[in-house]
């Protein structure tokens, strides 16, 4: 068993996994991460290296295990939190291997997602005690995984984390916080992270669809026509989606949102990355959570509906809804 003081895990070495353990470690706080096949090769042959905006960071070999070593090697009292930086497609099994691992220690230790989707904590929530439960955002942030294992990053990664689906933020753990903030990562608390969670599905919804059956990148779709009104009748869609599970998502929400991807760099969306490298797309988690929200209320969502139809055609997998 790995005997040192508390640490963070990030689980999933992709993009996102692999910006927020270079941030952590370049501060000097110590993490594990997770990863698997290639990836994990990888981390251990050539060590982390992320470009972000124009400095190129190189760690040697961060501490990389599987998901079985990290069962085996350590408890979960060792860790401040695991964060969770897989897909969405991942989170069902992830949730039964660590509620596997809590019961095998009767211990338990924070779970944060920084998934894209709504479902994630749900999923987690289900297996796993309510209370270790953390929704999380990563927003104003593009980082993605090349071929040759390095990471390209751009934009400053802020963190919206909070309790699922709501609570105090005094809930989440404070080496967590100041982990962050002293690696540089803005983060913001919030005591319902399930409105946050609905606002960046509208956003996801709006652009990453369209990105990958496009390729073109968040800022040229929501501010050029003919894609921008399109952009907004997607996100449009998700406020009224999020009426299903009781969270209020007024026009001005929207239009607030607009107005961020709008404004913001011009980001190659993660769905883009996923349909160029032949990857399973987070369909399911952002338009399949859009309709089966608008399949509960008995309506159609026309816009979602027709982006899903087209990408499930295009990337081979069946349209399921
Ligand atoms: N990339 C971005 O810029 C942004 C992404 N997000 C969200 O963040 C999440 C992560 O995205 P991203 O970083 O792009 O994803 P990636 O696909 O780049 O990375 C996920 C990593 O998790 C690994 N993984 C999956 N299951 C396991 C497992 N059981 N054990 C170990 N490793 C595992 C995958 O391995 P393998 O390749 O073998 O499957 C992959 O390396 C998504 O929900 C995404 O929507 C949010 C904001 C921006
Ligand atoms: C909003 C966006 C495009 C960047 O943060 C994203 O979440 C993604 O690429 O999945």
């Amino acid at each position: 068993m790995a005997r040192h003081g508390k640490q963070i895990g990030i689980i999933g070495a992709g993009g996102i996994g692999s910006f927020y353990a270079m941030k952590l470690l370049n501060a000097g706080h110590r993490c594990v991460m997770v990863a698997r096949g290639k990836r994990l090769g990888q981390l251990i042959e050539s060590g982390l290296r992320v470009s972000h905006d124009t400095q190129l960071h190189k760690l040697p070999c961060p501490t990389a295990c599987d998901l079985r070593q990290l069962f085996e090697h350590y408890t979960p009292g060792q860790f401040h939190a695991l964060v969770l930086c897989t897909k969405s497609s991942a989170t069902k099994e992830l949730a039964g291997a660590i509620a596997g691992w809590f019961a095998q220690y009767n211990a338990v230790c924070p779970i944060i997602s920084l998934q894209n989707g709504v479902d994630n904590e749900h999923v987690l929530a289900e297996v796993i005690p309510k209370d270790c439960v953390f929704g999380g955002l990563a927003v104003k942030i593009g980082a993605h995984l090349t071929a040759d294992g390095s990471v390209e990053a751009k934009g400053p990664g802020e963190l919206i984390i909070g309790p699922w689906p709501n609570g105090s933020p005094d809930r989440v753990p404070a080496k967590v916080i100041t982990a962050f903030e002293q690696s540089g990562v803005p983060i913001k608390l919030s005591n319902n992270i399930q409105r946050e969670l609905w606002l960046k599905l509208a956003i996801n919804n709006g652009v990453n669809p369209l990105s990958a059956l496009t390729g073109l990148d968040t800022r040229s779709l929501s501010r050029e026509p003919p894609f921008a009104p399109i952009v907004y009748s997607l996100m449009r869609e998700v406020a009224i989606a999020a009426s299903a599970d009781e969270v209020l998502l007024t026009h001005e929400d929207v239009d607030d949102m607009y107005h961020l991807i709008r404004s913001f760099d011009a980001i190659k969306t993660s769905m883009l990355v996923d349909y160029e490298q032949g990857r399973t797309l987070e369909l399911d988690a952002i338009c399949g959570a859009v309709m089966s929200r608008y399949q509960q209320l008995g309506i159609d969502a026309p816009y979602t509906r027709l982006v899903y139809a087209l990408l499930s055609q295009m990337s081979g997998s069946e349209a399921q809804q």
